[in-house]
């Protein structure tokens, strides 16, 4: 395919996954399935167009006045490729398969093309009704913050101490060319490539072996600052596909007991395999019965560490799910903030007098953050928070320069500030 067919498909992608309402994915999938001469390349060129106009969709309408894919799709070639009027005018020339040709408008808008001149929401390119939100969390930084939100994302990987350490997996994986993460003693890092893809890393025989996991830096950091130790009991509240469970199973060190739920069952499927793969052996799925059953009842008051990876918007993943984004419905705050505030109660009842509750989102807005931590203190007399300080001093690393991260009861990563997905934690002492 052509550079200016590609377009013409990434226009098609748009139109699609706008339309419907669906996630990127499907929509470049179904597109793939049906355009059968379309090689890999074509195909993650595709992908790439698409998902770096999904990053910059409000910069771009609102600098073009109009939200239609093709608007998408110019602007992101002014303000990402760096493309002026006359290249992309030999682009759109409308002959074999390229776009039609530009119109005045266009032309026009392309010309004038300021994000300088746009409100704050549109050159952050967060959707406008979280803006106070996102101000509300960032204040003078919230552009950038958003902005950076707004880039590509590298794939980390986390060396699974149960199996290696950084410097052999590094080594195991020198074709790649990983480099040390920043903050986590077990992270590496690939860049993403010219088209935006990283390397093909679960066909490697090092993650078959169950020496690493995928898991972005931040929350390695994020479970790495949640005050495990070996021989602590611990829950994971919800675990999911066990990102976390994994990571707190390779700071256990194989001592001490990990129990892992989720309220929806079919989430922990992937865990049992995973647990296998990574060699850890003291980790409990307790997988419910029913929706409502409680799977851990025998557990209350027993525990040391609870660990609540709570529902949430997902914003500070953003990079990685640019069409999330934009998914996200007014409303759909207020129902996470509902959750968080049920799943931290049930944290409440499981943790032991005097241990810990270890709140993590993956998300950069403040209700779900510090507002939801602040309501649970205010619900449970005697919980306190733990200071900030102190959860960066695990005697394993220096991670006092995350300091500058803190926020009322917590620590807010964030693309623009660790270079990792937006992390928020919270530890919360429960009274003795
Ligand atoms: C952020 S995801 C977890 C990701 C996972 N911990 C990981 O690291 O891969 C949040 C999870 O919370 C679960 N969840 C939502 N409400 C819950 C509740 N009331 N109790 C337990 N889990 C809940 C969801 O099913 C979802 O799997």
């Amino acid at each position: 395919m052509t550079p200016a067919a590609r377009i013409s498909a990434a226009i098609e992608v748009l139109t699609d996954l706008i339309e419907r309402r669906r996630p990127a994915a499907d929509a470049l999938k179904d597109w793939g399935l049906s355009r059968r001469f379309a090689g890999s390349k074509d195909r993650a060129a595709i992908a790439s167009l698409v998902y770096d106009a999904l990053r910059r969709r409000a910069s771009s309408a609102h600098a073009l006045g109009e939200e239609t894919p093709r608007a998408l799709v110019l602007g992101m070639l002014v303000s990402q490729r760096g493309m002026g009027v006359e290249e992309i005018s030999e682009l759109f020339n409308g002959q074999n398969h390229a776009p039609a040709p530009l119109t005045e408008f266009e032309v026009a808008g392309l010309a004038a093309f300021d994000l300088n001149a746009s409100p704050g929401w549109a050159r952050a390119d967060v959707p406008d009704w979280l803006w106070p939100s996102f101000m509300a969390g960032f204040g003078d930084d919230a552009v950038s913050e958003g902005q950076a939100l707004a880039g590509r994302a590298p794939a980390d990987i986390r060396a699974n101490r149960l199996k290696t350490d950084r410097d052999k997996l590094r080594a195991a994986l020198a074709h790649l060319q990983p480099e040390p993460g920043a903050w986590s003693p077990d992270a590496l890092r690939f860049l993403p490539g010219p088209d935006g893809r990283g390397p093909s890393l679960q066909s490697e025989p090092s993650f078959f072996n169950g020496e690493f996991e995928i898991q972005d830096e931040g929350s390695q950091l994020v479970t790495l600052l949640a005050g495990a130790e070996p021989a602590m009991s611990v829950v994971d509240l919800c675990a999911g596909a066990g990102g976390k469970t994994l990571a707190l199973a390779a700071v256990l060190g194989g001592k001490g007991r990990i129990f892992a739920t989720d309220l929806d069952s079919r989430r922990l499927a992937p865990l049992h395999d995973r647990l296998t793969r990574s060699g850890a052996s003291n980790v409990e799925v307790r997988v419910p019965k029913s929706r409502g059953h409680d799977a851990l009842a025998d557990l209350a008051g027993t525990i040391d560490l609870v660990l609540v990876d709570a529902p949430c918007t997902g914003s500070g993943t953003w990079r990685r799910n640019p069409d999330a984004k934009w998914r996200v419905r007014p409303g759909a705050l207020a129902e996470r903030v509902k959750d968080q505030a049920q799943v931290l109660g049930r944290a409440a009842s499981l943790v032991k007098p005097g241990g810990r509750i270890a709140y993590i989102t993956c998300s950069m807005l403040p209700e779900e953050n510090d507002g939801a931590v602040e309501a649970f203190l205010a619900r449970h007399a005697g919980f306190e928070p733990v200071a900030t300080r102190s959860l960066l001093d695990t005697g394993e690393v220096d991670f006092g320069l995350l300091a500058r991260f803190a926020t009322r009861f917590g620590l807010q990563l964030s693309p623009r500030r660790t270079g990792t997905d937006g992390f928020y934690l919270s530890c919360l002492r429960a009274p003795a």
